[in-house]
């Protein structure tokens, strides 16, 4: 297994091109399979969890080619089973019950577990196609959903955590082909969810609201191919301006929507940095000693959890006590114990972190646990003394398109360790 090790201390500047954002192209590719017409989709990130959904697609009978970015997907004729090998890697997976559904009438996906970062239910993914008139089997670990045919409805897809991103994302995706109106409220309003609407229109679908929490859907007969280019990753925004915050002189994010980032730059600013937006561009500058934050995590437009990981890595030597409450994935800490192996100081009490900023951290071998919480761990390793080994970077590439190298332009030290 690669690992990465991270030489702290060095000093950041200049700039770096933000890739297409995951969570935006992996519904995107799945809503694909709408259609037997060629879809083009431009900005697609080189990342694990890419290739599988790409591996999934090819499955289900779709032809795919990739070159440089540009994905083209020609679902002609369809299978509607995904297979568990690959769907238990990523469970993002679960995207492809949506647009099956809406298509075939049926679909069958590998039940995805919980995960490092939480309990994972997709209990609301069922009770909107319940709602649109589907029903659903549990059969050796895999979720089966199926209708005679789908009918629009009116929903809510609020859990006791909040709304849901790919529960809105598979009931649209069923929905535009559903005979009818659908109104889903309490809907995610995430950007990424906005994005996945816009291509759908494109497609032909009639959809209004994405990205508030109403959405109404009037069903179409059929979808035909479209070309899309998917939106700037604005958690990989998040994580380099954070990088920005730990050890930069002055670093400035190149392809960036700034709207999508006003949570995370608005709390940069609050800790004292400089945050200057420039068209699709965001620098961020160091402006005295930092100061401490309380943060809570919320469904956009709020702070986002996937950014909370990284928001440790900068508090844990922010002079002041910060604290931080995850609402969205309350367990989801799992950075917090490699850090203190770090020399942070960081306490919890249930979904909420203590964090009594300390002078010095020092470089320690440390073990990845998800995606993001590995992305804290380079981060705090640019702020502590001697060599920080991160392990498992497999967690790392599910979500950042060659993070070393944009880091390492950027003047940082980073070596990858080939297993
Ligand atoms: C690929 C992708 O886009 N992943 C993102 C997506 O995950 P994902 O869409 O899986 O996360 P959700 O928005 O569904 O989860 C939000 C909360 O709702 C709960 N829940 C979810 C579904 C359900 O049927 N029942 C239920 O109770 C979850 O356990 C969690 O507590 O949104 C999360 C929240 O912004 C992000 O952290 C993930 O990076
Ligand atoms: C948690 C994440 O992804 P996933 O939902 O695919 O696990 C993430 O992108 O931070």
């Amino acid at each position: 297994m690669d690992k990465i090790l991270v030489h702290g201390g060095a000093s950041l500047s200049g700039s770096v091109k933000i890739s297409g954002s995951k969570n935006s192209a992996l519904p995107i590719l799945a809503a694909t399979l709408l259609t037997k017409e060629p879809c083009v989709i431009h900005h697609v990130p080189d990342l694990s969890d890419i290739h599988y959904m790409l591996q999934i697609l090819s499955h289900l009978g779709a032809q795919v080619e990739r070159a440089s970015g540009v994905v083209t997907v020609q679902a002609e004729n369809i299978r509607t089973e995904a297979p568990y090998e690959i769907v238990r890697k990523m469970r993002a997976s679960v995207c492809v019950l949506g647009p099956l559904l809406g298509r075939e009438k049926e679909a069958t996906v590998s039940l995805p577990g919980g995960c490092v970062i939480g309990d994972r239910p997709i209990d609301l993914h069922l009770k909107g196609f319940e709602a649109l008139g589907a029903m659903h089997r549990i059969e050796n670990g895999n979720v089966k959903v199926f209708a005679g045919e789908l009918k629009g409805s009116s929903m809510h897809l609020r859990g006791k955590l909040g709304p849901t991103v790919l529960g809105t994302d598979n009931v649209m995706m069923a929905a535009v082909l559903a005979e009818g109106v659908t109104v889903i409220d309490s809907a995610a309003a995430e950007p990424e969810v906005e994005d996945l609407a816009n291509f759908l229109i494109k497609m032909g679908a009639k959809i209004e609201g994405a990205g508030t929490r109403r959405i109404v859907i009037e069903g179409v007969k059929e979808l035909h191919g479209a070309e899309h280019s998917v939106i700037p990753d604005r958690i990989e925004a998040g994580t380099f301006l954070v990088a920005g915050a730990i050890a930069g002189k002055g670093i400035t994010l190149k392809r960036v929507d700034p709207a999508h980032l006003s949570s995370v730059t608005e709390a940069l600013s609050r800790a004292g940095f400089v945050l200057k937006t420039d068209g699709d561009t965001v620098t961020i500058s160091p402006n005295g000693a930092p100061k401490p934050l309380e943060l809570t995590t919320e469904p956009y437009p709020g702070f986002p959890t996937d950014m909370q990981a990284q928001m440790c890595a900068l508090l844990a030597k922010t002079p002041g006590i910060s604290v931080i409450t995850e609402t969205i994935f309350p367990q989801r800490y799992m950075h917090v114990s490699e850090m203190k192996r770090m020399g942070a100081d960081i306490s919890l009490n249930g979904p909420m972190a203590i964090i009594k900023g300390v002078e010095r951290l020092s470089g320690a071998p440390v073990m990845a646990s998800d995606l993001r919480a590995s992305a804290a761990l380079v981060l705090a390793g640019l702020h502590s003394e001697g060599v920080t080994e991160v392990n498992r970077v497999y967690h790392i590439d599910r979500g950042y398109e060659l993070i070393d190298e944009k880091l390492n332009g950027l003047g940082a030290h980073i070596e990858r360790v080939k297993a």
